[in-house]
């Protein structure tokens, strides 16, 4: 524990060696009184482990709880990666009770983030697959870095694995039927130019992301917030009301189907090959 080293100790050491146990995972900074920003920081790429979805999902609420915040930035520590999407060492070999609650924890993070009374903007600088598109999409508003390498998608079908329903709802919902059929079968990543020809992200800069994203978050805030939650409620409280209530029944189908042996080869397999890289 990090309380345990001496003062000197706590005051010398880099950031860089804490470990994600020392971390607070995301940090919240308020750069005005209307506007919050939630940053991501798990490094090496902000996957999300049940004990990071609880995390931003804590941190969301902080936020909500004051009144006076109308926006929520959504941002990276990592200067080239948003967020590898989930932990997918959270899906190899694990106890049928902890893949449930992470399965749990990562359903409440799509809800609390899709449904909040804020405006959210995504500030994606960096690769942002499968988890990490998930985030994008459940924010209101996606800026991204018009950097030709990073990527963005939907790219279960290459580790094994399916989007879960309400993802595919939710992808269909952002790009369109034919897109998002011909993206998921592939496990497409689309590059930021590609992003925005379907609208899978709504602005490319170059400048910093964060710059822009502030300015949209300074937009957003401005409109009044009773309009803007009723309509934010009226778009999207289907699919919110549909997944509340098969959540249990999406986590049966997620812990049957990641538990199969075949599914557990692949997920080992894609895991050897990433850490090979
Ligand atoms: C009726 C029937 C219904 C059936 C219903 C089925 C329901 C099933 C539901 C299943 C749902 C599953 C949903 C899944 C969504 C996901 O999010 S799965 C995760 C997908 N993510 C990825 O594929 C991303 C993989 N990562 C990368 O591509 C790259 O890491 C990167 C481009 C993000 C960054 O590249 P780079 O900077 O070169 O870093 P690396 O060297 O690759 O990685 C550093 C380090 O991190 C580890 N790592 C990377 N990603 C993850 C991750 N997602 N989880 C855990 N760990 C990750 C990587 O292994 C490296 O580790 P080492 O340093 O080698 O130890």
């Amino acid at each position: 524990m990090l309380s345990r080293l001496s003062p000197l100790a706590q005051r010398t050491i880099s950031p860089r060696l804490l470990s994600n146990a020392q971390r607070t995972l995301v940090n919240i900074s308020y750069p005005s009184p209307k506007i919050a920003v939630l940053e991501l920081d798990r490094p090496p790429v902000n996957s999300l482990s049940l004990e990071m979805s609880a995390k931003i999902v804590e941190s969301i609420k902080e936020i909500e709880s004051n009144p006076e915040v109308q926006a929520m930035v959504l941002k990276s520590s990592n200067p080239k990666i948003f967020s590898a999407g989930l932990d997918i060492t959270e899906m190899n070999r694990p106890t049928v009770a902890r893949l449930e609650d992470f399965w749990r924890n990562i359903q409440t993070l799509f809800l609390t983030l899709y449904s909040t009374r804020l405006s959210t903007i995504a500030s994606i600088d960096g690769h942002s697959p499968a988890g990490g598109c998930l985030l994008a999409m459940s924010c209101d508003y996606r800026i991204m870095s018009a950097t030709p390498s990073y990527k963005i998608g939907l790219n279960e079908t290459k580790l094994g694995i399916a989007a879960p329903y309400w993802l595919k709802d939710l992808f269909v919902t952002t790009i369109g039927y034919r897109e998002a059929e011909v993206g998921l079968a592939l496990g497409k990543l689309y590059s930021p130019k590609e992003a925005l020809e379907i609208k899978l992200v709504d602005e490319l800069v170059d400048s910093p992301v964060i710059d822009v994203a502030l300015k949209r978050a300074d937009e957003w805030a401005s409109i009044p917030e009773k309009g803007r939650v009723a309509s934010k409620v009226m778009l999207r409280g289907a699919m919110i009301q549909d997944l509340e209530e098969k959540r249990e029944m999406d986590v049966g189908w997620f812990r049957d189907f990641i538990m199969e042996e075949g599914v557990q080869k692949g997920i080992e397999g894609y895991l050897k090959n990433l850490s090979k890289k």
